[in-house]
């Protein structure tokens, strides 16, 4: 298969994925990703020890450029998607998405797959919130070493982390001498821009309810972004750990550009949730052509090859 990518020994025929967040927060939609030819694997939502309904709505919010949301963690629980993903899925590999609202509460998750018999890929959202007054743990260096210590001295299945963006090299350099030091599956980089604000000045106000309209930015205008942290991590990160791709994919070009930055699979959010499941055949196919107009049989050929002036 010309587009394939190998995670912790696990294969992946194709190399698309839904982003965590966007169609995965029920087994229906988890399995109607899986069962599109185009789809890769799923990522579940990020789930919490307790069943969350999330924030006030509206929680999210499209606009030309793309999306922001402050969804506020919505999950059917651990529990359920633990259940999901211990069942057999087509020899399809499913990944459990983690967060925690609090670092004991991430800890007991993990532990709680260590325990179990799912022998997929667990990723830790690392955006979840901290202690009040301090950032979210991604932006955190030494809470986010602190963790992945606790974590690694129990945790020996394959294990990623969702990371936020970043944008400075000192933060690029501090974050990938963490990650280096731990036996991290991959990573999946970018999480959405936190904190944007999107204003409707027809009617003056914010578009979304929570958080007075602060939210996660998502979407096109975000593929700059993406392809950064992409990089700067493939540059930095030891090769055995692997690079999900996510932010800003529209079409078979920003997946052709991820892959190039150095990811090995590229997921998709806002596009998918504007455009629907079969998104993911126009990407691959588009995809595909622009390898052909190229000359390039497999992804190896061009994977993390970026050239520079
Ligand atoms: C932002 C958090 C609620 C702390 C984590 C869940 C999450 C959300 C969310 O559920 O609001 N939205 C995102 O764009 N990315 C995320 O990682």
């Amino acid at each position: 298969n010309r587009l394939h990518a190998t995670i912790a020994d696990i294969n992946f025929e194709g190399i698309l994925a839904n982003a965590s967040g966007v169609h995965c927060q029920t087994k229906e939609e988890l399995a109607e990703l899986l069962a599109s030819p185009y789809v890769a694997t799923a990522v579940t939502k990020s789930s919490t020890k307790e069943v969350r309904t999330g924030n006030p709505k509206p929680s999210y919010y499209e606009f030309e450029q793309g999306s922001i949301n402050s969804m506020g963690l919505p999950n059917n629980g651990f529990d359920y998607y633990l259940d999901y993903v211990s069942q057999d899925h087509s020899q399809k590999p499913v990944i459990l998405s983690v967060a925690s609202l609090s670092m004991t509460e991430g800890i007991e998750l993990l532990k709680r797959v260590q325990d179990s018999d799912f022998q997929g890929i667990t990723e830790f959202n690392l955006s979840c919130p901290n202690v009040v007054g301090k950032p979210q743990v991604a932006y955190d260096f030494e809470t986010t070493h602190q963790i992945l210590t606790e974590v690694f001295k129990f945790f020996k299945k394959p294990l990623g982390v969702k990371l936020p963006p970043y944008f400075d090299f000192a933060h690029f350099d501090q974050m990938a001498d963490i990650l280096n030091q731990f036996p991290l599956s991959h990573i999946n980089s970018v999480n959405s821009i936190g904190n944007g604000l999107y204003v409707d000045v027809e009617t003056e106000a914010s578009v979304i309810k929570p958080k007075k309209g602060f939210g996660g930015l998502g979407g096109a205008m975000i593929l700059p972004t993406a392809l950064a942290n992409v990089r700067a991590f493939r540059e930095r990160l030891n090769p055995d750990i692997k690079i999900i791709g996510t932010g800003g994919v529209t079409s078979g070009e920003e997946v052709f550009a991820h892959i190039l930055c150095g990811a090995d699979l590229v997921s998709v959010g806002t596009e998918l949730q504007r455009q629907g499941i079969g998104l993911f055949e126009k990407l691959q196919h588009e995809l595909l052509m622009i390898m052909n107009e190229k000359g390039y049989q497999s992804i190896d050929e061009f994977k993390g090859q970026l050239k520079t002036m």
